[in-house]
């Protein structure tokens, strides 16, 4: 499977094409919205939250509720479109727009923001062209294709889970030291947490902390971690370097805005410790089968899935843009100013983690349709019913 976007900040909407579903699978537009209301609604959110209202159209490749093995197309309105027509406008522009597009010209880079770097790469000395792309807006059309691509998972018995566990320094348990909690009990008080943190009173000082950030005019960054249930051994392969999972849940967890760490199981705690207490020990258990006594891995080895929960961490640096800006210079004029101050959020660590648990799960659909290829669902769960039997009677 593969898929695209596009779509500027302010533009008139944003668009995904997904080709390579197969046929036959139910596809919920409510579970698409779910996702993109569990997206925008974390604390710590800027304004524009307040003017959006996210929803997905399917354009193509859905008939009747059901995938049809054709590309299916995705699109989501920016409804602040209709406060920037005049700058974002696709046409020449004239003399009367002018002074409008000027004040919102951006000649002041924003230190942590793609704005230097894309304006210098893209000859643009408006930096507006780059900011409108590079904007995190992007990550709403992401969640839309990663919440459409977990319902081809869930015949399969394939869940996510993702929450925050750090926001600003101050902490939370992360799932493998959770006990005594059933899925269920996970679920509702992530759901309950306005930063979708699983520890209620812990999800107090982290709204603290945010709201102490806000008005000192600086934001804060994180740690979301997502996990993934009901996976069968083998998804990935160790065979090549671009088909081992470890490393595609690496690009898919960097590639979201402002993300600058990923971990996977104990990850950067081994460096500490010897192999006797890094590596899950290997055990038959006659309902399952093969299974480990314990999951510092997080569900992965050689590049595949050993069958265990998949756990993988993901570092968000703080947010960019500062009301009370750092230095930057003047591309123009090349003189310092305080860096341009665009309408931003304080903390969108709550709402990234939506975004890490969808871009993971675009890449283990993707891996699971490698591994199971077929154009419909009739196929697939055949090649799946098989390789369990398979993996049974190894
Ligand atoms: C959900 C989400 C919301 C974001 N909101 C903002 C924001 O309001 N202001 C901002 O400057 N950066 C925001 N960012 C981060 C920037 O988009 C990101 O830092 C920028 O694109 C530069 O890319 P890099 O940090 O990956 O190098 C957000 C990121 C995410 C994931
Ligand atoms: C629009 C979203 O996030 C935006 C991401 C973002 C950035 O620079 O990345 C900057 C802000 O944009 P604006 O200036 O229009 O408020 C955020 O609101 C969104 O998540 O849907």
């Amino acid at each position: 499977m593969r898929f695209l976007t596009a779509g500027e900040s302010h533009g008139p909407q944003l668009t995904a094409i997904i080709e390579g579903v197969p046929s036959g699978f139910d596809i919920s537009i409510d579970k698409i919205n779910q996702a993109l209301r569990d997206r925008q609604k974390g604390y710590g959110r800027g304004k524009r939250m307040n003017i959006e209202k996210d929803q997905v159209r399917i354009l193509s490749g859905v008939r009747f509720g059901k995938t049809t093995g054709s590309p299916i197309t995705l699109t989501i309105e920016n409804k602040d479109y209709k406060n920037w027509e005049n700058i974002m406008s696709v046409e020449k522009m004239d003399l009367e727009q002018f002074e409008e597009v000027k004040s919102k010209m951006i000649t002041r880079p924003r230190p942590g923001h793609a704005d230097l770097n894309g304006g210098i790469k893209y000859n643009h000395h408006d930096l507006r062209n780059v900011l409108e792309r590079s904007s995190a807006r992007e990550t709403a059309i992401r969640v839309a294709v990663g919440a459409l691509v977990k319902q081809l998972l869930t015949p399969f018995g394939i869940t996510f889970i993702s929450h925050v566990i750090n926001i600003g320094g101050i902490r939370a348990l992360s799932y493998e030291e959770i006990d005594n909690l059933s899925i269920d009990d996970i679920t509702n008080r992530i759901e309950l947490s306005e930063v979708r943190c699983i520890d209620l009173e812990i999800s107090k000082s982290m709204k603290q902390e945010i709201d102490k950030a806000k008005k000192s005019g600086d934001t804060l960054g994180g740690i979301v971690e997502v996990v993934v249930l009901g996976l069968p051994i083998g998804l990935g392969s160790h065979v090549h370097w671009d088909r081992k999972l470890d490393g595609k849940l690496g690009q898919a967890i960097l590639s979201i805005q402002a993300f600058k760490g990923v971990e996977i199981g104990i990850g950067f705690e081994s460096a500490n410790l010897p192999g006797s207490m890094v590596h899950d020990e290997i055990i038959w258990d006659d309902e399952y089968g093969f299974r480990r006594s314990t999951n510092r891995a997080g569900g992965l080895e050689g590049g595949m899935t050993t069958g265990e929960a998949i756990i993988v961490k993901g570092v968000m640096k703080p947010i960019p843009t500062l009301y009370k800006p750092l230095k930057s210079v003047d591309i123009d004029c090349k003189e310092s100013f305080d860096a341009a101050i665009e309408r931003s959020d304080t903390c969108a660590v709550p709402a990234a983690s939506v975004v890490a648990e969808h871009a993971v799960a675009w890449e283990i659909a993707d891996s699971f349709f490698n591994k199971f290829s077929g154009d419909s669902l009739f196929e697939v769960t055949n090649q799946y019913q098989n390789y369990i039997k398979q993996v049974r009677d190894f």
